[in-house]
């Protein structure tokens, strides 16, 4: 936990002045009781008024110090805590962008959400606490006990007795609920899972009439947590009760042996009460160091959790390179690429989501030329979509190589290596912004005259000339005022927007009719300019008329050629265009 402390380097002045402030309140604190048996002794005892009124009035200027200390300690702990938690929260997110798909797939999107949200806020609560509480309270503790043995210390050794048993229940508590903070932690993130699936999908849910089950999968996941919630509460919640009954045995203890004492004549009923009001502070304190030590147990499974994001470092990185922002499709070579060099080459690649699991591509070996059309096809689930996830590097290769331009796409900035490269997923993912400025998306300073010739490849511009608004039209959340095929159309122009050398289509066109698709496919080769184009699709209409057509079976290649080639050469073609092509459309 402590290691997040760097985090607060830029708040030194209020991590150090916050709990002197408080020190002070807690100093005054300490004072009052003492004032209290004098007043008592020596006003009341003696019948002086004057002193009575005098003290009083120290009494008063002394509380309303330590309100303003404590004022003080509670801004500059508001001003500490909130500047570590937006330090915090951004330094996380810069962690979880940079992330490959590898890492995103290993944590999953729940459990990022609730670590740069939850678990930051906790961690927030606690600096804020730590600066207000953890010196003050251990103070008041120590002080209270330090004076009332100034008082009597015959008395004090009482407290001194109960201290070790109050340190037993604090030690059982904490060993209890340490690791159910974490199992809670656990839950809630399945809980966050269960409710993004649930929204997201809510109409396939609904489309299967699935809400009930879902129903009660939300259900099962919400009373697991509160199952574990009220475990932790139970626990926890024995601390306060502990505490007040060590304390109250305490004051009983130091009631008959101070009785005896006054009986005796060796205490005054000034430091009897002095003794009761210490007694009290301390029982007060402690109820703070009890509660602090369950808030210091949850935030520190809250610490573990951010310390493993923070530690994970992206397994897909680059060598810097000053290109910076260069304009889309003019990026500079990178060390080591060819201008005569293939576009692409896959160079015996192996790569498997799981270091134990089977591989997802087998021993991958082929070269694609610039300015080739290349269609993907094969069954689902044979690698396709993994295949042209390699090129941008969104995954790398377990081995063998991959080389854009002549050079190992390793040897590549990342930002100039997927400015080269237009990726349209099998998803459609729009913004919530303007239609223009969706397609703008990919090369921020695109002229409207290049925004609206994008849409016109794309096969996007009649339906957009038809929207009330035209390219000015808003797109709602998730593209909800758009069809299926509208958005990857949209999305399709957005690629093409961007200028990139290779333009990787993945499934893309799915949701088209046959004539847009051709019409698009069509106009890609037309106005592609020696744009090398990868089309995956599970479609033989969408690739066939392709330079090349690499047929994948279960991630090994079971062919390369064109159409005319394969369905005389692969059977795993053959098989694929006898499913979907008469035999006079295949051979054709
Ligand atoms: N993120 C992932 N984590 C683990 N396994 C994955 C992941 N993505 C894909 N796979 C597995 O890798 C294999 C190849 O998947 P891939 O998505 O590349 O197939 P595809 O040919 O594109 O299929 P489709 O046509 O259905 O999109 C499949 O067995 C799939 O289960």
């Amino acid at each position: 936990m402590f290691r997040l402390a760097v985090f607060l380097k830029p708040y030194k002045k209020e991590t150090i002045l916050g709990p002197v402030f408080k020190l002070l309140e807690a100093i005054l604190e300490l004072l009052l009781p003492t004032v209290v048996a004098l007043i008592v002794n020596h006003g009341i005892g003696n019948g002086d008024t004057y002193y009575v009124l005098k003290m009083g009035g120290l009494m008063v200027i002394m509380s309303l110090l330590g309100f303003g200390s404590s004022l003080i300690c509670q801004y500059y702990a508001a001003r500490a805590s909130q500047g570590f938690g937006t330090t915090l929260r951004n330094v996380l997110f810069k962690r979880v962008s940079a992330f490959s798909y590898a890492e995103l797939d290993r944590f999953g999107t729940a459990t990022l959400i609730n670590r740069i949200t939850n678990d930051v806020n906790q961690m927030q609560v606690a600096v804020a606490m730590l600066i207000r509480l953890v010196i003050r309270a251990p103070f008041i503790c120590i002080g209270a006990i330090l004076m009332s043995m100034l008082l009597d210390f015959r008395l004090s050794l009482v407290l001194l007795a109960a201290t070790p048993v109050f340190a037993v229940f604090l030690y059982f508590i904490i060993t209890k609920s340490a690791p159910l903070y974490r199992m809670y932690q656990k839950k809630l993130d399945r809980l966050a899972q269960v409710l993004s699936e649930n929204l997201t999908g809510v109409r396939v849910i609904r489309a299967f009439a699935k809400r009930r089950a879902e129903k009660e999968r939300f259900r099962a996941a919400s009373d697991d947590i509160t199952a574990t919630a009220i475990r932790v509460g139970r626990v926890s919640a024995l601390l306060s009760p502990a505490t007040t009954l060590v304390v109250n045995a305490a004051i009983i203890a130091i009631l008959w042996v101070g009785g005896i004492h006054i009986n005796e004549g060796t205490l005054s009923s000034g430091e009897i009460i002095a003794f009761i009001n210490y007694v009290t502070q301390i029982l007060l304190a402690l109820v703070v160091v009890s509660n602090l030590i369950i808030l210091f147990t949850k935030a520190a499974s809250s610490a573990a959790r951010i310390n493993e994001v923070l530690d994970t470092t992206a397994s897909v990185t680059g060598p810097s390179s000053a290109s910076g922002q260069a304009e889309p499709g003019k990026l500079p070579e990178t060390k080591g690429s060819k201008p005569d060099s293939p576009a692409i080459v896959f160079d015996r690649v192996t790569f498997g989501y799981s270091a134990t699991g089977d591989p997802a591509l087998r021993d991958i070996s082929v070269t694609i030329d610039r300015g080739e059309t290349v269609g993907i096809i094969g069954a689902t689930g044979s690698g396709k979509s993994t295949l042209i996830n390699l090129i941008p590097r969104f995954y790398d290769a377990g081995s063998g190589r991959v080389l854009v331009n002549g050079a190992d796409v390793k040897d590549y900035d990342l930002h100039e290596l997927r400015g080269k490269i237009g990726v349209v997923p099998q998803k459609a993912l729009l913004f919530t912004d303007t239609i223009a400025d969706n397609i703008r998306w990919g090369n921020e300073r695109a002229s409207d005259e290049q925004v609206m010739r994008a849409a016109a490849i794309a096969q996007a511009d009649e339906f957009i000339s038809k929207l009330p608004e035209g390219y000015g039209t808003h797109v709602a959340r998730g593209g909800l005022n758009l069809s299926g095929g509208q958005k990857q159309r949209l999305t399709i122009a957005r690629a093409v927007a961007a200028n990139p050398e290779i333009l990787i289509l993945d499934d893309a066109s799915s949701a088209l009719d046959f004539a847009t698709d051709a019409a698009l496919r069509r106009s890609i080769r037309e106005s592609s300019g020696g744009m090398t184009v990868l089309l995956v699709s599970q479609r033989v209409n969408t690739i066939r008329q392709a330079d090349k057509i690499i047929v994948l079976e279960d991630g090994r290649i079971a062919g390369i050629g064109t159409h005319d080639e394969l369905i005389h050469s692969c059977e795993a073609y053959q098989e694929i265009c006898n499913s979907q092509l008469s035999e006079e459309e295949a051979t054709r």
